[in-house]
């Protein structure tokens, strides 16, 4: 089944295959709104790639010999395969951080999506995965997906607040935040993750923060808060919310260079958001960041 077809499936029910509460506070509703009629091409050309769908940016260098001519017919199939093979490579890099898991470990992906991530941990690691959402259409086009790949048993999404998650004190062996910590204060949020996590358990987040050099979130920052209805945070809110929360940091890694080019590539490509010139700005005028953060539970 094709991206479009399986969008199709869950556009049309009424119910959800994740059957957990909705979402509480009005600002959460508008989110869960947003992402239940998300449907951007670049996101789903991308995904139907190779099946694994993400909402999340590239990193890496861009390889110019699998692109080939810009002049070739294939040439756009080309640029949208290196564009998902970056998106992926982000993934990697990210579960690369999460530290020895085992096959009997949980892991929870705090704001899943569509769940590429969660399907790439499982691949990887052998392990349950559970991941949370606040809409209802990416729980169940997750939970799809994990079905037709046959590792429902062991990978599954509900519709939930990842402030407020049903797993129990100390369950999970790591936990992480792709891209989703932009829609929630820190504090909460690292004080859930810290209580989910076993002690030495293992959490990483790869996001956009503004800059505390440039002193105040930049007009691109701003730009990027309103086209996705989030609140970017600023570098200096991730490490002290952190320390306040028993999470101290391993790695602190700076991705901004290395997801320039997944940038500027998409830039180029016909699957253009309008998005591209605000992030392509504000990385080159340093008021803004792409960083990962790995932390210890301690
Ligand atoms: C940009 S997408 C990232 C999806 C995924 N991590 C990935 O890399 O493909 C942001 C996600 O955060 C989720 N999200 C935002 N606020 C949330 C909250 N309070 N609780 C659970 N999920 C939330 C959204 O529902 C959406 O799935
Ligand atoms: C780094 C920052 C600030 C991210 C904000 C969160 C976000 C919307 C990520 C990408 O989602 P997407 O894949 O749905 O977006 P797009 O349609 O632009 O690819
Ligand atoms: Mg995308």
């Amino acid at each position: 089944m094709t991206s479009t077809e399986l969008a199709a499936t869950v556009a049309t029910s009424t119910s959800n295959s994740a059957g957990t509460p909705a979402p509480a506070i009005p600002y959460q509703k508008d989110i869960a709104r947003y992402w239940d009629h998300e449907a951007r091409p670049v996101n789903l050309r991308l995904g139907d790639v190779d099946g694994l769908y993400h909402h999340h940016y590239g990193i890496g260098d861009v390889d110019h010999a699998a692109l080939g001519d810009a002049d070739d017919s294939a040439y756009e199939k080309k640029l949208i395969a290196e564009l998902h093979r970056l998106e992926s490579a982000q993934a990697e890099v990210l579960l690369d951080h999460l530290g020895p898991i085992e096959r009997g470990d949980m892991l929870v992906d705090a704001g899943c999506g569509r769940g590429g991530s969660m399907v790439m941990a499982h691949q990887r690691f052998g392990c349950n995965v559970q991941g949370v959402t606040l809409s209802a259409k990416q729980a169940d086009f997750a939970n799809q997906r994990a079905r037709e790949l046959s590792i429902d048993n062991h990978v599954h999404a509900r519709v939930c607040n990842m402030l407020g998650m049903p797993f129990e004190t100390g369950q999970a062996a790591a936990s992480w935040n792709n891209e989703s910590s932009m829609y929630v204060d820190l504090h909460d949020l690292f004080a859930e993750h810290s209580r989910i996590l076993a002690f030495g358990g293992r959490y990483v987040t790869i996001t956009g923060c503004w800059n505390p050099r440039y002193g105040q979130p930049s007009k691109w920052v701003s730009q990027i808060n309103a086209h996705f209805e989030c609140n970017i945070h600023s570098r200096r809110e991730y490490l002290r919310a952190m320390a306040d929360n028993r999470l101290v940091p391993q790695a602190v890694i700076d991705l901004t260079h290395a997801t320039l080019p997944y940038w500027k590539l998409r830039a180029t490509s016909s699957l253009v958001t309008g998005i591209e010139e605000a992030f392509i700005n504000s990385y080159q005028d340093g008021s803004f960041q792409y960083l990962l953060i790995a932390a210890d539970r301690i």
